[in-house]
């Protein structure tokens, strides 16, 4: 136990000493399906299976809950065109609904698309069908998600982001490829599927209309808001699944946890040393420094404690989807696995052992200011929603235990459902594509329309960026039309198509790549001082941006790339995964007849560059500031705030007149992260219109 950890101990120990209490037991084992008031019920069996063949996998399916009741459920999707299925997590929706469809062979000439808020799991459900159906992945079942398509024209069941079935909806409203849509996890209310509900909605209407191929649309989720999904799908039917196949026990904290992640560690080591090694543990928290700073104090609390042998793994959003699939690898016998996950493993999601969930209760969330366009980020509690769902990744295989750090009343405090993050993020990447679609962006029929002023500021935003002509009545420019070519954020797709004007596009599409991926630099606990000696050498006065630009054209050059990375302290996956998503850039240049020359030297055209994407994201000394550790800042919103300790101009005295930086994260305080010095007068460069605006706002 390292001494930072021990000393916040005694106080936290004994208040949080697995105080946890059962809240709620469900030891349900019946399956029904109910409509309309009608049940059907059927009573399980259990099996559990250490290894799975093709038959073990088929015994398997027939416990779950959704195939014991294949045939009605069957019945209702064949005579409803539009439904809404909600069961329990676990019960088989997202793995079994598209299986049964195709054993009908009700998908006709058109195929089954199934939509994922998050990557991994479109990826693992898609192995996984695969796996039950015997087919090689990427022929009958495959998946499709950002910067990876495993797919063929033989794919028939194709499991994918809902981001990649926007996008294919541009390039083809209609989406007539599929005669069947699911659009899975609806709760999780992401920009996306929000966007989706309505564009499958229409496509419906119209392939009717035209007398196409019909269109079925299936709505899914554990713990949605049936009534508002009802209303929106003109009172369509509802299916209630109930039952499913493990029980999994709520324990609460019966105090208030002051340091989540104190107590997060504190449960791990608890439970370690009380619960068979063949239990492995999935810990919910809230970003990848997080993740970094428990893994590392896990690894010195092991030293010390007794308990079988502990393999940690990471899984968070920015690992390359290859270093996300080794959290399903197998532990061998009598070692435990602990998953440090982000939000990102909260739904769809099951990984075989996981037996106990240890759920902090926090999440990271996105918001912004409209006004500004300025975005932050901050940590706060998550809906009940996200709850019953993080508990609903244990007992997937087996019984198992979920241990919410936080109490029964906070937990009853909390929201019932997600925010939709349509009406608290900026919508500016939502409006392109649809506008790119075709659609009116301003009375798209939306389930939950934005705020008015959230649509005209990122209409507005578009325009500042070049991508529509005007506000009222958009169309896309030429630059707008480009901007939909590249699978990222217009800031980001702006960079990349204004860097030839600056010589820069070998930089620009380097660090966009660079800053598409995660933190590359590693900075173990207990060798940060050695690790930050190390990162010496690559920085940059200029500041993070040409660092982390210094740092992956050394990486490009090194010939042992984990070696070298190894030594430096840099993260090879994070790396890596800027190297693919780099080439993948650059193949939409070299579609777009780009050519790529480099400004050398000259890092001031790449940072006027990047100031003309990222133009929101200036902040301003705050006067009377210099002198003041660290600097401080106020953003175009006028939040106050503090370069982030991680930066390299963390310690820079006085502050820079200007700065630009890529996220605003708030926790107790509001930092800036990855920063770079610029001059006050770029911005009016680059982006007159809205330094205009920008200055009236404050
Ligand atoms: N990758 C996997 N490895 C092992 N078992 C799996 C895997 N994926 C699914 N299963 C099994 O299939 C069951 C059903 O999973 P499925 O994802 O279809 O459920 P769901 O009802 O969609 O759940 P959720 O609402 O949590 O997404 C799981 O509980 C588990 O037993």
């Amino acid at each position: 136990m390292d001494s930072k950890y021990a000393s916040v101990g005694k106080e936290n120990q004994r208040k949080h000493s697995l105080d946890l209490k059962v809240k709620r037991v469900n030891l349900s084992t019946e399956n029904s399906l109910k409509l309309n008031g009608q049940v059907i019920t059927q009573t399980l069996s259990h099996k559990n299976k250490e290894k799975e063949t093709f038959e073990d996998l088929q015994e398997s399916r027939k416990i779950l809950p959704v195939y014991t009741v294949r045939s009605r459920l069957l019945e209702e999707i064949k005579k409803n065109n539009t439904m809404i299925l909600i069961g329990e997590t676990g019960s088989g929706k997202t793995t079994q609904v598209p299986q049964l469809i195709h054993e009908l062979r009700l998908e006709g000439s058109g195929a089954i698309a199934i939509t994922q808020p998050r990557r991994v799991a479109a990826i693992t459900l898609a192995l996984r069908v695969a796996a039950e159906m015997n087919t090689e992945i990427g022929s009958f079942v495959g998946y499709c998600v950002r910067f990876e398509d495993v797919t063929s024209a033989r794919t028939k069941v194709k499991y994918l982001t809902d981001g990649m079935l926007l996008r294919e909806a541009v390039a083809d409203p209609l989406l007539k490829r599929y005669s069947f849509i699911i659009l899975d996890e609806a709760h999780e209310r992401t920009v996306n599927t929000d966007v989706l509900f309505g564009i499958v909605k229409l496509a419906q209407k119209e392939r009717n209309d035209k007398k196409l191929l019909p269109l079925k649309i299936i709505i899914m989720s554990a713990t949605m808001d049936v009534d508002l999904f009802k209303k929106y799908y003109d009172d369509c039917p509802v299916i209630y699944l109930e039952g499913r196949t493990h029980p999994v026990t709520i324990y609460h904290a019966k105090l208030k946890q002051d340091d989540y992640q104190y107590a997060v560690v504190c449960t791990i080591f608890q439970l370690h040393v009380s619960t068979p090694s063949n239990h492995d543990f999935l810990v919910f928290l809230t970003g990848q420094e997080e993740i970094e700073t428990v893994m590392s104090n896990i690894k010195q609390v092991a030293k010390e404690s007794s308990g079988p042998p502990i393999r940690v793994c990471p899984l968070y959003a920015g690992l390359p989807a290859a270093k996300q699939l080794q959290v399903w690898k197998k532990t061998p016998p009598g070692m435990r696995k602990i998953v440090l996950a982000t939000n990102i493993a909260e739904a769809s999601v099951t990984i075989p052992q996981i037996k106990c969930v240890i759920d902090t209760g926090m999440v990271k969330e996105r918001t912004w200011c409209t006004a500004t366009g300025a975005e932050r980020l901050r940590v706060r509690a998550c809906s009940q929603a996200a709850s019953w769902q993080r508990a609903g990744r244990a007992g997937r295989t087996a019984r198992g235990a979920a241990y919410r750090l936080y109490t029964a009343h906070d937990f009853a405090s909390r929201h019932a459902h997600n925010t939709p993050e349509i009406v608290r993020c900026p919508l500016a990447a939502t409006m392109l594509l649809l506008i790119a679609t075709g659609l009116d962006p301003i009375t798209f029929p939306l389930i939950d329309p934005p705020p008015p002023d959230s649509i005209q500021a990122s209409l507005l935003l578009l325009k500042e960026l070049g991508a529509i002509d005007n506000e009222a009545n958009p169309k896309l420019t030429i630059l707008g039309k480009k901007m939909t070519a590249f699978p990222i954020d217009p800031k980001y797709s702006k960079i990349i198509l204004c860097a030839p004007e600056f010589n820069c596009l070998d930089e620009a599409l380097s660090l966009v790549a660079v800053l598409s991926s995660e933190n590359i630099f590693h900075m173990p606990i207990h060798k940060r001082d050695e690790a930050l000696k190390v990162k010496q050498k690559f920085v940059s006065p200029l500041g993070d941006h040409v660092t982390l630009l210094n740092v992956f054209k050394a990486f490009c050059k090194a010939p042992l790339k984990k070696q070298w990375c190894k030594e430096n302290y840099l993260n090879h996956k994070n790396l890596s995964y800027a190297y693919e998503i780099r080439q993948q850039l650059l193949n939409v240049c070299q579609r777009l007849n780009m050519t790529v020359t480099s400004c050398g030297t000259a890092m001031d055209q790449l940072l006027k560059c990047l100031l003309s994407g990222l133009f929101t994201n200036c902040a301003w000394a705050r006067s009377g500031a210099a002198g003041s550790g660290g600097g401080k800042y106020v953003t175009a919103s006028g939040s106050a705030a503090s370069v982030h300790p991680a930066s390299v101009l963390f310690s820079t005295r006085p502050p820079h007149p200007a700065i630009l930086y890529t996220e605003l994260l708030h926790t107790r305080r509001s930092y800036l992260v990855t920063v770079s010095a610029i001059q006050p007068q770029w911005l009016h460069q680059v982006a007159p219109d809205y330094a205009r605006r920008c200055r009236a706002n404050r």
